[in-house]
């Protein structure tokens, strides 16, 4: 079966986007098949797959991971699911697109998009471990599982080459692990182990938590913008007076085409 397929990524956060507006292309999506498409030697290569599926008189985001696991959430993969909603479906901005853990409204100035990501959870303190190494960190949902944990520079936790070890009662379906450092005045950088996708050069979720936490450690008054700095580029995340956290970042596609995959 051939069917279309676009490419495009947020702070190099990759994605393969699937037009499915009725379901009838991929129906019941299969692990395989995403992990087809997101191998980078023998497929069209993603950290994840966004299929767009026509639900009422909106869009829901189905969101996979590369291994072809489920999440509530995408944070980057929202921007670039919002740039093709406008371009190839005619959608206005602000629009609400649907996701796993709930509507979202997304909207745009110039080449930023700005995504109301909803009510962050803090749930406590936790702890992750990479290679007999230990570090604190912080539970927080952004509608996906995060632990945020500081270290004294990025390079410490080493190559991030498996899911760092974390609390399975706290985490039972896993959790995308941020590290972090203060790089200034409401400014940090992080890296990132996603769940279901390895180490990537980006997370939108995770750079949400991670403002989040770090406004919390601060003691920001709400309403404080935090420059949050990734391998892929940079976002912007505030959390407002109102409990909301917005997340300020590009989304570009840079391809298309149709696979048989
Ligand atoms: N890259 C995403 C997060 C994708 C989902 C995550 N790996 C999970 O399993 O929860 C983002 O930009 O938020």
């Amino acid at each position: 079966m051939s069917y279309p397929f676009l490419k495009g990524h947020g702070t190099e956060n990759d994605f393969v986007v699937l037009p499915d507006a009725d379901g009838t292309v991929h129906g019941d999506l299969s692990e395989e098949r995403v992990r087809a498409l997101c191998d980078r030697r023998s497929g069209i290569g993603g950290d994840g797959v966004l299929r767009a599926v026509r639900e009422g008189d909106g869009w829901f985001m189905d969101y996979r991971n590369a291994d072809g696991s489920v999440s509530e959430m995408c944070g980057n993969g929202i921007r670039v699911f919002a740039r093709y909603l406008h371009e190839r479906e005619g959608e206005a901005f602000p629009m609400n697109i649907r996701t796993r853990a709930g509507v979202k409204v997304l909207d745009r100035s110039g080449e930023e998009f700005t995504a109301d990501m909803g009510r962050p959870e803090v749930l406590g303190e936790t702890e992750v471990s990479v290679m007999g190494r230990s570090w604190p960190a912080l539970h927080v949902s952004m509608g996906n599982p995060h632990a945020v944990a500081y270290v004294d520079n990025l390079a410490e936790p080493g190559p991030l080459l498996e899911p760092p070890e974390h609390d399975d009662s706290i985490y039972p379906e896993g959790v995308n692990v941020e590290f972090v450092v203060r790089r200034g005045e409401r400014h940090v950088a992080m890296r990132v182990h996603e769940r279901g996708s390895g180490e990537t050069r980006s997370c939108g979720t995770g750079a949400c938590a991670v403002a989040v936490a770090t406004a919390l450690a601060d003691d920001a008054p709400r309403g404080t913008t935090y420059r949050v700095d990734v391998p892929g580029g940079t976002l912007h995340v505030v959390w407002t007076e109102d409990d909301r956290v917005l997340m300020t970042g590009p989304a570009l596609l840079v391809a298309e085409g149709v696979t048989d995959l």
